[in-house]
């Protein structure tokens, strides 16, 4: 498998705040990407750096083996789709449309169009007077029908109601399996992509947490919940992601169990259960937040 993006080391400073602080950790072809984060934590940040539209403070970005800066060979190849994307004043979606190709080799005029009926996107409206939604539609459609090698799509569902946020998650299915490409999605809503993740990279306070394929990452951290004593007892000395109490029973979040350490708590009369990739990335960046405080 071979990387399509490598960041190495990578800083990005706005004064004294380092909204991406010493990140490395690469990106291998034709695969679904989530970069999760709290609100702040430097997402944006890094696929603007990545996408070659900021400069780096410290470190190195390779894309496709070279510097995107100005690169137009490595970004030619790159689709970066983003909620505050501007447009010209006179712009509608047609405009849009009829433009794309040039700045994306790959682009599929017809699927763009099957793209347009399903979001319901009116071509001949200025962008300008186009709900949150319409606008969001925009972006999605680009993102999908560009077929760019490495696309990026930052918080694309924004404006989407659910129904159109669900036909964005299925065509974006169907068109990776039949065209695989790299896509990395930014999204805080964790759940409802969760299905389509392939590996996770969680950022927080610019710097790097997580990096796990997300099949490593399903059932690596358990909730244990009981009576309190028992609770305790069994969690005892391991590394706690999160607890709960209420009255004299608790319930907590430990990592990864072993086929004896779950039949040891079941014997012990408590409940195992499983925890989502959202209370995943939830548990870790809280359990960050609180170790930066002590330090
Ligand atoms: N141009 C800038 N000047 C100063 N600070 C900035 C600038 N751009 C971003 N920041 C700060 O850098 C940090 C990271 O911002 P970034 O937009 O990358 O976060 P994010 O993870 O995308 O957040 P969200 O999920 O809220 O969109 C934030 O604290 C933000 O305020």
């Amino acid at each position: 498998m071979s990387a399509v993006v490598e960041v190495t080391g990578l800083g990005k400073k706005f004064g004294q705040l380092a909204a991406v602080d010493n990140a490395t950790f690469s990106i291998e072809e034709n695969r679904v990407y989530g970069l999760l984060g709290r609100n702040g934590a430097g997402k944006t940040t890094m696929m603007q750096l990545i996408t070659g539209q900021d400069f780096a403070s410290e470190g190195s970005i390779r894309v496709f083996g070279e510097n995107p800066v100005e690169n137009s060979r490595a970004l030619s190849r790159v689709c970066f789709v983003k909620e505050s994307q501007k447009y010209p004043d006179d712009f509608k979606p047609k405009h849009v449309l009829k433009s794309a190709p040039w700045f994306f080799p790959n682009w599929d005029a017809g699927f763009a169009e099957r793209l347009v009926a399903d979001f319901r996107l009116p071509l001949n409206r200025r962008i300008k007077k186009l709900s949150r939604g319409q606008l969001s539609a925009i972006g999605v459609i680009v993102g999908l029908a560009s077929r760019a090698p490495l696309t990026f799509f930052d918080e694309p569902y924004l404006g989407l109601d659910a129904v159109a946020r669900q036909t964005f998650y299925d065509r974006l299915l169907e068109d990776y399996a039949e065209h695989p490409r790299t896509v990395v999605l930014s999204t805080h809503l964790i759940d409802e992509v969760s299905n389509l993740l392939e590996h996770v990279i969680v950022i927080d306070d610019g710097k790097i947490i997580m990096d796990a394929p997300a099949e490593e990452l399903r059932g690596s951290a358990t909730i244990v919940a009981g009576k309190r004593a028992a609770v305790d007892a069994f969690t005892s000395g391991r590394d706690i992601l999160h607890s709960e109490r209420l009255g004299g029973l608790s319930s907590v979040t430990v990592g990864r169990l072993s086929p004896a350490e779950r039949a040891a708590a079941t014997a012990a009369g408590l409940e195992l259960s499983p925890v989502s990739l959202q209370q995943l990335v939830v548990r870790v960046t809280t359990a960050n937040a609180d170790r930066s405080q002590e330090s």
